[in-house]
């Protein structure tokens, strides 16, 4: 057996999956076969693990943040302000990891966060990513960003649990036509990102002059769009991928114009999408009780891990004042620097209902392909999983306040925990 088979995990059939199994296996890889982990279990090295493999442009994009990356820090710190209060004698052969959201149930409280343009980090790119989702049981959110169309993830992710995120065109044909193909395909929640209509300044890109959609990377979902190819055929008498740089400014011009929707533009989105709708990129409870005004049903509190307003709070802190604003009034989901399964249960104790991985999962994507993403993912829930008991923590319902409290000891953002 090689490396990689080794760390396929037997998919769990039993009545309580035991997603802590995973780090027995590691072990046992280890001690009786010297076979090793492909993508480290320890999330300070991860990002230097994958910089090795990656092109400096791709590291720089997914590494890099906004301005001097003062949100990125802020996001790591804050997580290091918070300490869990363990119980003891309080035995749990099993933890229960399901969470519903939504009215379903979903086997744990992870999703993968959209990403654009994962072809830039490995060659398996969403379609990898998605199909290991499918077989973990974690929901894949596609980004209107991506290097594959909606149809080849529907059909790589299979009978997985999907949701779009949608870069909001200014053209309503083109947005009614993707909300189309992605109910079609299965996609049952629309995520709507609020907080990237127009890119940060993200000096490490800037340095490099490097952004991968100019070229045509990352513009699969409109590029393959029936509605977007016809306009663009009408207008100047060519498919996209015989224009790819024309073809390219159109898409961006429209999503990353620099031109805001406003609160009341949701109502077109509310009469077109009949499943939940989402917004990614909440930081202030203002917008948070707009957002249940408008009808939504649920918000992501995220700032985008750190890419976008640079000198934004940290998301983790603005989270609690949050929830306690709208959390019985619609769900709240949470990301922006979760590395570690207790930082899942830090985010989940302070009142998120289910968090969204985003860098981590990409750096093991960069280093093990579909595989090393799917190693990272299973990581990150059997350490949630583990602490969880260790914490003497049942359920996900056990993650709440009385768990966790605020320190303010310093530290500094390297550190995880
Ligand atoms: C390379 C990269 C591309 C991203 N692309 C998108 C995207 O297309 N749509 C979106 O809503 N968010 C996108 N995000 C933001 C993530 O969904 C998520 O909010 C962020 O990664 C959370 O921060 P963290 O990875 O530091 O935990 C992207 C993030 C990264 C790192
Ligand atoms: O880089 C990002 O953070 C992002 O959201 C994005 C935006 C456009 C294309 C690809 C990714």
């Amino acid at each position: 057996m090689n490396v990689k088979q080794s760390q396929q995990l037997p998919p769990s059939t039993s009545e309580h999956p035991n997603y802590g199994l995973f780090q027995n296996l590691l072990y046992r890889d280890g001690m009786l076969f010297h076979r090793y982990p492909l993508v480290t279990t320890d999330a300070n090295k991860l990002e230097d693990q994958a910089q090795k493999v990656l092109k400096p442009t791709s590291y720089n994009y997914v590494a890099g943040g906004a301005g001097e990356r003062a949100t990125m820090d802020a996001n790591r710190l804050a997580f290091r302000q918070w300490k869990l209060i363990p119980r003891m004698l309080r035995p749990a052969p099993h933890r229960d990891l399901t969470v519903q959201l939504f009215g379903k149930t979903y086997a744990t409280p992870i999703l993968m966060a959209p990403v654009g343009v994962q072809t830039i980090f490995h060659e398996d790119k969403e379609i990898g990513l998605s199909s290991a989702c499918a077989e973990i049981g974690v929901p894949f959110i596609l980004s209107t960003a991506a290097s594959s169309s909606i149809e080849e993830v529907a059909q790589a992710n299979g009978s997985g649990t999907r949701w779009f995120q949608l870069y909001w065109p200014r053209d309503n044909d083109v947005t009614l036509s993707l909300l189309k193909r992605a109910k079609e395909n299965g996609f049952t929640a629309l995520v709507v990102t609020l907080d990237t209509w127009a890119l940060a300044w993200r000096p490490a890109d800037l340095d490099g002059g490097y952004i991968p959609f100019i070229k045509g990377v990352g513009n699969q979902v409109a590029f393959s769009d029936p509605v977007f190819r016809e306009k663009f055929l009408k207008k100047y008498g060519a498919v996209p991928e015989d224009q790819i740089l024309q073809a390219s400014q159109e898409w961006t011009s429209d999503v990353f114009s620099g031109a805001s929707h406003g609160w009341e533009d949701l109502a077109f989105l509310k009469q077109n999408w009949d499943g939940p709708i989402i917004l990614k990129g909440i930081q202030h409870p203002e917008d948070a009780k707009l957002a249940v005004e408008y009808g939504c049903d649920g918000i992501i509190v995220s700032n985008h891990g750190g890419r976008q307003l640079d000198g934004a709070v940290a998301s983790l802190e603005m989270l609690p004042e949050i929830v306690d604003a709208v959390g019985d009034k619609l769900t709240v989901l949470f990301d922006s620097g979760i590395r570690t399964g207790v930082d899942i249960m830090k985010a989940l104790s302070l009142g998120a209902k289910a968090v969204l991985i985003g860098r981590p999962a990409i750096y093991g994507l960069a280093v093990g392909g579909k595989l090393g993403a799917k190693q990272v993912l299973q990581g990150l829930l059997a350490d949630l999983d583990q602490s969880m008991g260790l914490a003497g923590i049942h359920s996900i319902a056990g993650c709440n306040r009385s768990v966790i409290r605020k320190v303010h000891y310093g530290g500094d953002s390297k550190s995880s925990n």
